[in-house]
């Protein structure tokens, strides 16, 4: 195997270039940044720009009015409402930056881990966050006020705990969304470790979502600050906005102009940041490319396979996949499968609709869902794979054993360009420089017939058609050259012209791989057409094998002869050929 690699996607997503170029051409984007820089440039440089010290009285200027020496007048103390105002910026974006960070750190981390695994973490995490829901916020903080003092930093910090649940609740919901999504199952099956999957395709979900809820709690961040301060729970010594409000509540009959100043900078700000929020979210969520991946060794080689244990390649014994019922008891849909699959072998594995086919594909892809229970054996190249580290299957799912679905649109991250999807693989299991990588996925889209390669390697899943989506998941999957190709049932979206295409090159790319491949089908004529042995499938069981030629001269079993009269009968399989199958 000295070709670059692999099937699904690994791309990290970053802004594309043309993201900012858009958020700039956002005019309301434009005038919040424009805002927003201003207050932090205030509060960088409020020591140099205040034309007075913020906190010395002078008894002659008390609530002047706005002119030549106070340029936004003065307060009750005789103290420059300006200076006071650059000064108190300080403390206003130095906090709602804190609450945030405390608020994101905790709430993306939760929601991330709860929404991805599930199970006990999902249970803790919703407990958690709905116990903090549950508190009153402004008695927690009261009491945490009693405890700690009028400290603001404190406050501003529980306040983000407070706040974390919104952030949880936005990013589970964003990522149990999608961690059955077929795509995140194609990721795993490429070989990604689940951090990888983690940053490179469910973060790119909660990033919208994550980014207007940061500005949402910017906002309210600020809006308490400025409201516990206005309240005098804050620290009296320093200047903030809400007790310069105060002050100016105060004088409300005889200075009502101090009151916009305050007023202006609390309110301006909080718009800003949700305008923002809208603009940033509206520039993201248009393109999203692949970045610059890091070279990691333990990651990106996959380690060779075993050696070779003999002619057959894969070797299924006894396997059984069992889920337990409401009542307790299991339910065996996988029910002591054998089968084996040989080097440069077509394996078909046929049988009507919910007959276990693609369960025994999952379970040699070990990609069942949580309540399945596994027994038996299955040997790939002189490997166990049952009970094999998770680390180990990882390495050898991206590199040895290829797996194609059954709906190529699903499988297709819709966030990322064709080619990137295919490009970071090859980069990752291969170790492929990016132009190298590039060069070698055009070559993969070519040779599985994609007639334009440079342009479907631009385009974006929804820009291609469902026969080009199948031939570049093909692509993906051959890339690593694997020695074990899984299919399931990879014909059954397309139309018949592109089926026959697609068979054309599924045996193709077997003459020139050598791979051993197993079919999942529910169509006699693609066994006939492609298989060289196949498997008869019924209700979990394995019902007659052997091959291809002599099975359809000869079907042994009642069922697998009641299979090729419905197909007889119709051109097409029948429903359920219960009736007289049964031995
Ligand atoms: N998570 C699950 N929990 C319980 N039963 C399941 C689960 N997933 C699948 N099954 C059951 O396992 C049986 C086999 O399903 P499988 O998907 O392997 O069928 P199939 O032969 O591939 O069918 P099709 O051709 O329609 O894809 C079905 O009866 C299905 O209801």
């Amino acid at each position: 195997m000295s070709d670059p690699s692999l099937a699904v996607p690994d791309v990290a997503s970053v802004p594309a270039p043309g993201s900012l170029r858009r958020l700039l051409r956002n005019p309301l984007g434009v005038a919040a940044i424009g805002w927003l820089a201003l207050v932090l440039v205030s509060a960088l440089l409020a020591s140099w720009l205040s034309p007075y010290d913020p906190d010395e009285p002078a008894a002659r200027d008390i609530l002047a009015g706005p002119g030549s020496a106070h340029l936004l007048g003065a307060d009750g103390s005789g103290r420059d409402i300006l200076s006071r105002l650059l000064h108190a910026s300080q403390i206003s974006v130095a906090g709602a930056a804190l609450t945030l960070l405390v608020a994101a750190v905790i709430g993306i981390g939760a929601g991330l881990l709860a929404g991805y695994y599930g199970g006990w973490t999902e249970t803790a995490g919703t407990w958690v966050a709905s116990l903090i829901m549950a508190l009153p916020g402004i008695v927690a903080l009261l009491a945490v006020r009693a405890v700690v003092g009028p400290s603001l930093w404190t406050t501003m910090a529980i306040f983000g705990v407070l706040l974390s649940p919104a952030f949880y609740r936005v990013v589970h919901a964003a990522v149990s969304g999608v961690r059955n999504e077929l795509y995140v199952d194609a990721a795993r099956v490429s070989g990604l470790s689940d951090p990888r999957i983690i940053g490179r395709h469910v973060l790119t979900v909660v990033r919208a979502p994550a980014i207007i809820l940061a500005a949402g709690v910017g906002s309210a961040a600020i809006a308490l600050q400025s409201g516990i301060t206005f309240l005098g729970l804050g620290d009296p010594s320093v200047p903030t906005w809400g007790g310069m409000l105060n002050d100016a509540f105060a004088n409300i009959y005889t200075a009502p102009v101090a009151l916009a100043w305050p007023s202006l900078a609390i309110g301006v700000t909080c718009v800003a940041l949700t305008l923002l929020s809208n603009a940033l979210r509206d520039a993201l969520e248009r393109t999203a490319e692949p970045a610059p991946t890091r070279h990691d060794a333990d990651d990106e080689h996959a380690a060779p396979p075993a050696p070779s244990g003999g002619e057959a390649l894969l070797e299924v014994r006894d396997l059984v996949v069992a889920y337990r019922r409401p009542d307790g008891s299991a339910r065996r849909v996988v029910d002591e499968v054998s089968l084996s699959v040989r080097e440069g072998e077509v394996h078909g594995l046929v049988g009507e609709s919910g007959s276990g086919k693609t369960q025994t594909a999952f379970s040699i892809l070990r990609l069942l869902p949580a309540g399945a229970r596994t027994s038996g054996s299955i040997v790939f190249d002189g490997t166990e794979l049952t009970g094999l580290p998770a680390k180990r299957l990882t390495r050898l799912r991206g590199d040895a054993i290829a797996y194609i679905p059954q709906e190529p649109m699903s499988n297709l991250d819709p966030s990322f360009t064709v080619g990137s999807q295919l490009v970071e693989p090859i980069r990752t299991h291969r170790g492929y420089g990016r132009a190298q990588a590039r060069a070698r996925a055009l070559e993969l889209l070519d040779r599985v017939g994609i007639p334009d390669p440079e342009r479907t390697f631009r385009a974006y899943p929804h820009e291609i058609s469902g026969g080009m989506a199948q031939r570049v998941l093909i692509a993906g999957a051959v890339a690593c050259e694997p020695k074990l190709l899984i299919a399931d049932e990879p014909t059954t979206a397309l139309d018949v012209t592109v089926q026959a295409e697609v068979l054309d090159l599924l045996r193709d790319l077997r003459d020139d791989l050598g791979m051993g491949v197993l079919l999942v089908t529910h169509d006699f004529g693609v066994v006939a057409d492609l298989c060289d042995r196949v498997s008869v499938m019924r209700h979990g069981r394995v019902v007659e094998t052997g091959p291809v030629d002599a099975l359809f001269a000869a079907p042994q079993h009642p069922y697998t002869r009641a299979l090729f009269d419905a197909v007889i009968a119709t051109g097409e399989p029948a429903g359920s050929p219960q009736d007289g199958a049964d031995a």
